[in-house]
């Protein structure tokens, strides 16, 4: 059905034409985008993770691949934000969803670590959607070792998210970052929280938080500095390094993205987030993910469409990339 020529200036193949098929028929990929297989090589694969059993509160993060695949379908293919064609500049597909134990984390990591390693053998960069953050680390893990050192990394969350351990389990969505700290995979002169917020347990957290070495942002901030200054300070920590972003739908206030798991109240909107990432023009962007998507407390797709647009962001990014 969908067979139309869409091969564009680059040799790339890009996403059904809106104006020949209706965005809103056929199967859905990533904005309309061929699939993996359809592809002789992909400079960025999008894979779906869909795995929440790290959670701690509300589940179904594991449905939010395919929830984000749906609301993706109204992407175009000109980024007048970024003056860029990102999938005219890349090739850029789909491969599907990794095929992830959910009665087992341990070896949900393992597989995810290890699809994440199989994705990228051939220089192409991952952008995953969906899953609970507890998929951060493996594909840190990966990361690092694509890029043959620790990673810079932006997280953009609510949540600090380097706490021990729940019930005495230590791979949790509420965890990824102090495992990966201890790991060694980050490079800890680079590592920022931007939009945090909310109650804590204890002091302690920010403590421990700020020994590891990140910086913090916190949603407060956003709205008190403004855009601008928040980017100049992230750039600036940044620098050249290999820099991982993973977001957390959560760091969007529950009216920008209900549909999510653990919502705290007094988020930064969709439009702070989408000019935060644009600031980012440049920095050598090797890996992302969007977690925490749960469609079941979504409504009208709000979080989607969302999603869906901070994906398209990040894929642009890595076609503007250093
Ligand atoms: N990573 C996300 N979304 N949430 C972590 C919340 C951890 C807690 O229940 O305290
Ligand atoms: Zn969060
Ligand atoms: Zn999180």
């Amino acid at each position: 059905m969908n067979n139309l020529p869409r091969v564009n200036a680059n040799g790339h193949i890009g996403p059904v034409d809106a104006a020949q098929v209706p965005r809103y028929a056929g199967a859905a990929t990533f904005a309309r985008l061929p699939r993996l297989d359809q592809v002789e090589q992909a400079d960025v694969a999008v894979v779906g993770v869909p795995f929440d059993s790290g959670v701690s509160y509300r589940p179904g993060a594991r449905f939010g691949g395919n929830h984000v695949r749906e609301a993706s379908r109204l992407l175009r293919p000109y980024n007048p934000a970024l003056d860029a064609s990102p999938f005219e500049n890349l090739q850029v597909a789909d491969a599907g969803d990794m095929a992830v134990n959910p009665f087992n984390i341990n070896e949900a990591i393992e597989t995810v670590q290890q699809n994440a390693l199989d994705l990228t053998e051939h220089g192409t960069k991952l952008l995953t959607l969906g899953g609970d953050h507890t998929i951060a680390l493996p594909l840190l893990r990966a990361a690092a070792e694509r890029a043959g050192s620790p990673v810079a990394m932006l997280h953009f969350d609510a949540h600090l998210d380097t706490w021990d351990t729940y019930f005495g389990a230590e791979y949790t969505h509420g965890t990824p970052f102090r495992r990966a700290v201890e790991e060694g995979i980050l490079d800890t002169e680079a590592i920022s929280h931007v939009g945090t917020r909310g109650p804590l347990y204890g002091k302690k957290d920010l403590e421990d938080d700020r020994r590891f070495g990140f910086g913090i942002l916190t949603s407060s901030d956003v709205f008190r500095q403004g855009v601008d200054e928040v980017v100049a300070k992230l750039r600036d920590r940044i620098g050249g390094r290999p820099l991982y972003i993973s977001v957390d739908i959560d760091v969007l206030d529950p009216a920008h993205a209900p549909g999510t798991g653990t919502p705290e109240a007094g988020g930064m909107t969709s439009r702070e987030l989408l000019e935060i990432l644009r600031g980012l023009r440049g920095l050598n962007l090797v890996g992302a993910d969007v977690v925490e998507v749960a469609p079941a407390y979504d409504h009208a797709d709000i979080t989607a469409v969302a999603a869906s647009h901070v994906a398209y962001d990040l894929i642009t990014l890595m076609g503007l990339s250093a």
